[in-house]
């Protein structure tokens, strides 16, 4: 199976939240309809700024969601730094989702205990003795070419035996952090990039161009499809590809 990339290059930021909620939407039904159920991995960075304004125009079946982490950073709920705080205080309320639809790290637990204890909590939502299939991995990446908690050089990009690992240097604060291994990802139906602004512009032309070097051009699901959005500036060089 080879992965289809597609590529999708919109003019604003508003048009790159727009397509990507326009496709949260379509692969929600698609997955409730053959599943019952939405299992949906989030990132944080700018992705949560995305969903904050966006997810609040879409029409869902909002019950059937589970909503899981691509990454978290092993910090107090109350921290600025922890994602599922951000999303706790920016949809929890403004859309129809529960916090227990969200299966979320004990940030009281060292990373490695983190990790391993969020393998136990997918577990239950996944068929046993196969690698978790999610309908849809929505990714960021930072201008080193980063993606989840995976950076560039660090051997937990090289990780195929757990689902979960924990990275406690991580070069970008906070260092303490939990995220999905490449197994993991790139066994997903749908992963969906959706980068903005001219400063990750050279970072995506060098991606698109399937650097394996940078943990982002890794990202190829075996089965599934590949999704960029990007607005004009994060896609002014794509034409070099
Ligand atoms: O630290 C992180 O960074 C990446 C990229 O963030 P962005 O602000 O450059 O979009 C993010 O995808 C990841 O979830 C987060 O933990």
């Amino acid at each position: 199976m080879s992965t289809n990339r597609v590529i999708t290059v919109v003019q604003s930021e508003d048009d790159v939240i727009q397509e990507l909620c326009d496709m949260i939407q379509i692969t929600a039904t698609n997955a409730i309809e053959k599943d019952d159920v939405f299992k949906i991995g989030l990132s944080g960075g700018s992705l949560t700024k995305f969903l904050t304004i966006g997810l609040q125009k879409i029409t869902t079946d909002w019950s059937k969601w589970i909503v899981f982490f691509c990454d978290e950073r092993v910090v107090p709920v109350e921290s600025a730094d922890s994602t599922y705080g951000i999303y706790k205080n920016s949809l929890i309320g403004v859309v129809p989702l529960d916090e227990d639809q969200f299966v979320k790290i004990d940030p009281h637990l060292p990373a490695e205990e983190a990790a391993k204890d969020y393998i136990q909590k997918m577990a239950v939502h996944f068929p046993p003795d196969c690698l978790p299939r999610f309908h849809l991995l929505l990714l960021g990446m930072g201008p080193d070419g980063h993606t989840c908690s995976l950076f560039p050089g660090h051997r937990i990009c090289d990780e195929t035996s757990v689902w979960v690992a924990p990275v406690t240097n991580a070069p970008k604060p906070p260092p303490s952090r939990i995220t999905l291994t490449f197994p993991v990802v790139n066994n997903a139906e749908c992963c969906i990039f959706a980068i903005t602004g001219a400063g990750k512009a050279e970072i995506v032309k060098r991606v698109l161009k399937e650097d394996e070097q940078l943990p982002a051009g890794r990202v190829k699901p075996t089965d599934g499809v590949l999704h960029w959005i990007l607005d004009s500036e994060a896609g002014a060089h794509i034409k070099d590809i």
